[in-house]
């Protein structure tokens, strides 16, 4: 469902280009859900990006359900993301200013979907991630934990084929963090959605089906072999 074909990314900086990603390229199935490791600084969150759509590689393809990511611009690129991916993020990134419930909906609002059946969603979702009485609170009204539910909330709601998580337990205690990776993968499961997380936790990364393993901007091709 997601493809890319030999991602090269690199910035600027005194005068000279450097590489971050170097030739990647990988293939996630439908339903899959894969952990992308390596250590701080490999480019984890780079790739992340540029599966997303955030960035644009400097050379290189990438493929979403049959459509070239790659060869979108603005405003598509923005359609074809709040169509079709979910984002979640260690700093749980809600909107302040927004109730629970309101940044809930907020992929459903920005894709016009009728006010009735955002309430109907708003209330499987509430109820799917424990916080059936949250809805009217803030987010600095709710512990770390609980925001994250409900951010992953939001990255699901609308239903999108591909879901990133940069870093999702990171800011977590243990256990909490423990509570939010069942939360997050097996509604992903449920919902058949392709799960790509990236991660320095051992205990994440071997909850997914596979193991993907960058080193200094180069995907490692037997990551099983490799220490990280
Ligand atoms: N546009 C840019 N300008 C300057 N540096 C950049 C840019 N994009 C990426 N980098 C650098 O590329 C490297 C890879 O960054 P990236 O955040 O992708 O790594 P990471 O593997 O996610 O690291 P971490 O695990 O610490 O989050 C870093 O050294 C970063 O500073």
């Amino acid at each position: 469902m997601l493809s890319a074909y030999h991602l090269h990314y690199t910035y600027p900086e005194a005068g000279q280009l450097h590489s971050v990603l170097h030739d990647v390229s990988l293939e996630l199935k439908h339903g899959e859900q894969v952990a992308l490791v390596g250590s701080s600084g490999s480019g984890k969150s780079t790739l992340l990006n540029l599966l997303g759509g955030l960035d644009q590689p400097a050379a290189g393809q990438i493929f979403l359900n049959g459509q070239e990511l790659t060869a979108l611009k603005e405003p598509a690129l923005t359609v074809l993301r709040r169509q079709q991916i979910g984002f979640i993020y260690q700093q749980f990134n809600l909107i302040p200013t927004l109730t629970v419930a309101e940044n809930i909906v907020l992929p459903l609002s920005l894709l016009s979907i009728p006010a009735a059946q955002q309430q109907e969603r708003l209330a499987f979702w509430l109820n799917a991630i424990h916080l059936p009485t949250r809805a009217r609170v803030f987010p600095d009204q709710l512990s770390g934990g609980e925001q994250q539910r409900v951010a992953i909330a939001r990255a699901l709601i609308h239903q999108p084929a591909l879901v990133l998580a940069d870093e999702p337990t990171g800011n977590l205690d243990a256990k909490t963090g423990q509570l939010i990776l069942d939360l997050l993968f097996n509604l992903a499961k449920q919902l058949q959605q392709t799960l790509l997380v990236v991660t320095h936790s051992k205990t994440v990364a071997e909850r997914a089906e596979r193991i993907l393993v960058l080193q200094e901007g180069v995907l490692q091709t037997h990551p099983n072999d490799l220490a990280w």
